[in-house]
């Protein structure tokens, strides 16, 4: 049986050595789930609200916790996740935290995948799921508000779009972050590691541009498949409202010529994929650039945040062709579901992802799988990173 019989909450250490939400949860038979929430730098202003992991467990353990030991079975998602948003009662989680809410919600999942003896992304995609693995995108050079004196934009990325399977583009990613690192050294650019452990040099975006590309050509050269680049421009930390402007370091850019830039800039290097292009109230900017260009993905992050009713408004303005599914932005897993569906009803490909602060839980590497998701933005190197892509193999093997 599922029934959940205990909850138990803890403070544990993220991948910034901040404290993050982390919960278990047992059910009568003796299931067993474990998960934890991430946390991000670059929050978009509409996302689901998570106050500091202690003061999020002590409104857990006081509003959802007695709401769902001994009343709730696990492996009945929607039910767990209906009880947390009931015994929140706000419509951002801010009472009890995102962080709260996201860790049990998923930690529910687990403990139910556990009690029927099925891997989580079964449990969660069913028995006739499809058979497709998502192609990580992999941050290579970073900066923005994921690292100090760095590029710009905030994520430049391998999307090894050839790849023949989800196991061969990681390894690609890897070498194309290992190839970076090489090309700054020949370069005499010295680069430490940013929040995600992508390289963050002191470069301007220009010379980024030409770092990438070089080495997703070597790499891709090497692998005999195609390897493409895609960005994170996350526009919203760099416009200025009052002066209606993106900042960057050397210039600044109308609301139009950021458009302009951004296709520009798909033109020329042949972006597979561009995140959050524009500030994040900016649907009909938005909309433009997704009608400007034909082969690049324009993805929603701070945009949508991974919310329906936000998702509900750019489908109607045509706003992106991607949107990009964090579950702690939303606080559950049926809503973070609720908008891959969506989604996909409208042709918008999801695209499931990470926070810059993370955790070595790894259960967005099976609500990937489980949604059949074309693509998973989860880093390309360090631990909290391969946590999810080591998963990732481990389930291509099996599934
Ligand atoms: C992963 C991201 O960063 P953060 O978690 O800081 O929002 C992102 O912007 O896509
Ligand atoms: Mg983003």
């Amino acid at each position: 049986m599922t029934l959940v019989t205990e909850i138990r909450l803890r403070e544990i250490l993220d991948s910034r050595g901040n404290a993050t939400v982390e919960a278990e949860i047992t059910t009568e038979s003796g299931g067993f789930g474990r998960a934890a929430a991430p946390s991000g730098a670059s929050t978009g202003a509409h996302e689901a609200t998570s106050p500091p992991a202690g003061e999020a467990i002590a409104a857990a353990r006081e509003h959802a916790v007695p709401r769902i030991e001994g009343q709730v079975y696990a492996g009945d998602q929607r039910s767990i996740d209906a009880a947390l948003r009931a015994a929140d009662g706000t419509d951002d989680f801010s009472t009890i935290g995102a962080n709260s809410a996201v860790s049990i919600s998923m930690a529910a999942a687990k403990a139910a995948a556990d009690t029927l003896g099925a891997p989580l992304y079964q449990h969660l995609g069913g028995a006739f799921r499809g058979d497709e693995l998502p192609t990580p995108l992999g941050n290579v050079i970073g900066g923005g508000e994921h690292a100090a004196d760095a590029t710009d934009i905030q994520e430049f990325l391998a999307v090894p779009i050839g790849a023949p399977s989800a196991t061969d583009a990681v390894f690609a990613n890897a070498a194309v972050h290992e190839a970076v690192g090489e090309i700054l050294a020949d370069r005499g650019v010295p680069a430490a590691k940013g929040d995600e452990g992508a390289w963050a040099p002191s470069i301007d975006d220009e010379e980024a541009f030409e770092v990438v590309a070089a080495a997703t050509d070597r790499v891709a050269d090497e692998v005999g498949f195609a390897i493409s680049m895609g960005l994170d421009v996350a526009a919203a930390e760099m416009y200025d409202a009052d002066d209606g402007v993106y900042q960057y370091s050397d210039t600044e850019r109308t609301p139009d010529e950021q458009i302009e830039y951004v296709a520009e800039l798909a033109d020329e290097y042949d972006l597979a994929y561009v995140e959050d292009p524009l500030d994040e109230e900016d649907f009909a900017g938005f909309a433009e650039l997704t009608d400007r260009v034909d082969e690049t993905l324009i993805c929603g992050d701070d945009l949508f945040v991974t919310n329906v009713e936000r998702l509900e408004r750019g489908i109607e303005v045509d706003s992106a062709s991607a949107i990009l599914v964090k579950p702690n932005q939303i606080g559950t897993l049926s809503d973070a579901v609720d908008a891959v569906e969506l989604a996909v009803e409208n042709g918008l490909t999801p695209v499931i992802s990470h926070r810059s602060g993370e955790t070595e839980d790894t259960t967005i590497a099976h609500l990937a799988v489980a949604t059949d998701a074309p693509f998973i933005k989860t880093g390309a190197v360090a631990g909290e990173r391969t946590a999810k892509l080591n998963e990732l193999i481990r389930i291509e093997e099996t599934a």
